[in-house]
């Protein structure tokens, strides 16, 4: 379903991506884990074209994501990112109804709507609010919801549960693992955290210094680390908690 070969991104003489392959196979929930600054936000934006690479090639539900119109394929990809992105003057239902309108959908308020409900918030509670008037979680809720509304194929998250506490993460993790399932979703997801890529993920991709240091679930990664890098990432998960 996507697919990058050989990546390559730089930003000067920074590689933010120096020849990363990835796969993420229909249905699958895929986690990109690793430091901050190994290239992980870079690769998930390559996905969407929000960031072009300077080699190498990203595929897109089997075409080649240059030739792809980037407008019309973020319509195609939903995106969660750190902060939720909503927008502040805009009320919970037109935040989560923004992309089926801007689709031009006549039923874009009741998708907006739906997705709200899938989330598990109330149109007719939330749907009038402000983001401000929300808590943290709501606000990434909300985030998810408008991620989801026009039912893509692929979403992209980015850090999604971050900056929440760790009741709230946990609610929302599992709202959404659920939410994935039902809707068929294929996911990447962006996290520091290991415990949390093991939870969602079916696998996880390690990334270090816009390298792949390793790619298998999370079984294979604590049972068989490839490199000392890999095997300190799961040393330090467990002593962080797990
Ligand atoms: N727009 C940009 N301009 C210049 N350098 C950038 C830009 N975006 C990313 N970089 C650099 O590319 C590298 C990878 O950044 P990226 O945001 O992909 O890392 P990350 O793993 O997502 O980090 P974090 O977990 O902190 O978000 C970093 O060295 C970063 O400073």
């Amino acid at each position: 379903m996507l697919a990058a070969h050989g990546v390559v991104k730089r930003y000067g003489a920074v590689r933010a991506l120096d020849g990363v392959s990835v796969e993420v196979r229909a249905g699958e929930c895929v986690a990109l884990v690793g430091e901050s600054g190994s290239g992980k936000s870079t690769l998930l934006r390559c996905f969407n074209r929000m960031t072009d690479p300077d080699g190498g090639n990203v595929m897109v539900d089997g075409a080649d994501a240059a030739t792809a119109d980037p407008v019309a394929l973020r319509r195609r990809i939903g995106y969660v990112q750190q902060d939720g992105g909503l927008l502040p003057h805009w009320t919970v239902l037109r935040n989560a109804s923004l992309v089926p309108r801007l689709a031009g959908d006549a039923d874009a308020d009741a998708r907006g709507a739906a997705a709200l409900a899938w989330v598990g918030m109330d149109a007719g509670e939330f749907g009038t609010r402000w983001p401000r008037e929300l808590s943290g979680g709501q606000r990434q809720r909300v985030a998810i919801a408008r991620a989801v509304a026009a039912r893509p194929g692929i979403v992209l998250l980015d850090e999604p549960f971050g900056a929440l506490d760790a009741i709230t993460r946990a609610d929302l993790q599992t709202a959404f693992a659920q939410l994935r399932r039902e809707l068929g979703i294929t996911a990447v997801l962006v996290t520091h955290d290991l415990h949390e890529a093991a939870l969602l993920a079916d696998r996880i991709v390690v990334l270090r210094r816009g390298r792949v240091e390793q790619t298998g679930d999370a079984d294979t990664l604590i049972r068989a680390p490839e490199t000392e890098y890999v095997a300190g990432l799961v040393a330090r998960a467990r002593l962080g908690g797990g």
